[in-house]
């Protein structure tokens, strides 16, 4: 479904990514972590065809849908208009939107929790209820391949809930192949079924989720300590960095 084959990137003449190989099966749920800067963004806009590579290719098999990291919109279209912007394709250059289009439309906007908000101007959202909007529309299209940079960003948990959520449903309901860029371990845990590492020097660790998040790695991710921690009287765990050295 998507294939990197010695992939390269420079920006301004400095190298972000380099001999990226690696492939991303259909039906498949990645998360991508690494530190600030590392290049997330710079990968997810290479794949989108937003940014073309230095070296190596990209190929992708079907039709993308991509919800960007901070999203404004330039005229204060109504929530509900944004999210069937999502069905253009089908809907054609100068169609207008059927009632299908329209419960489709009002069936995400419902299970990303803000369908309360569809008559609302977008621009008057908060960040994260714009969030949830934009995740949406994306949903709206019935894209194959469903790319998402930082999608839980600006949300409090129960939103962080509601779109993690929604991602796994939507994976095990329809098959579409999600990609998304994390700084929560935790959301890898919960939804992505392998993940990708990128570290600062080029290099980087794809497999599994089990056996590529753990807490070594992340510790060499990051550069700060960070523990596995299991819940009390269950089986499931968590991540917990530690920010400040016992005394
Ligand atoms: N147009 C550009 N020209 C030069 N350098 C750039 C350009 N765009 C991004 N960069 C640099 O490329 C590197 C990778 O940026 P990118 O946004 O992909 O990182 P990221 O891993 O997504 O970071 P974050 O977690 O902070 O969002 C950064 O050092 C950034 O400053």
């Amino acid at each position: 479904m998507i294939e990197l084959t010695n992939l390269g990137v420079s920006l301004s003449g400095t190298t972000i990514l380099k001999g990226y190989s690696l492939k991303v099966a259909k039906g498949s749920v990645l998360a991508i972590l690494g530190a600030n800067g590392v290049g997330k963004t710079t990968l997810l806009h290479t794949v989108m065809g937003l940014r073309r590579p230095t070296e190596g290719a990209v190929r992708v098999d079907g039709k993308l849908g991509f919800v960007p990291q901070l999203f404004q919109a330039a005229f204060s279209y109504s929530v509900i208009d944004m999210v069937l912007m999502g069905r253009a394709r089908r809907i054609g250059l100068f169609g207008s939107p059927s009632a299908v289009d329209y419960r489709v439309a009002r069936d995400y906007l419902s299970r990303m929790g803000v369908l309360e908000l569809e008559n609302r101007a977008f621009n008057t959202l908060s960040g994260g209820q714009r969030q949830l909007v934009v995740i949406a529309q994306a949903l709206c299209s019935e894209c194959d391949v469903l790319v998402l940079d930082e999608p839980c960003s600006a949300l409090d948990y129960k939103n962080q809930s509601i779109v993690m959520q929604s991602l796994k449903r939507l994976n095990s309901e329809t098959g579409v192949t999600i990609v998304f860029t994390t700084h929560a371990p935790q959301h890898g845990l919960e939804v992505a079924s392998e993940v990708l590492l990128m570290n600062g020097d080029g290099s980087y660790r794809h497999g599994p989720t089990e056996a590529t998040l753990t807490a070594g790695h992340l510790t060499q991710l990051y550069g700060v300590p960070v523990d596995k921690a299991e819940f009390v009287g269950s089986s499931v765990f968590t991540f917990a960095p530690r920010f400040i050295e016992a005394s």
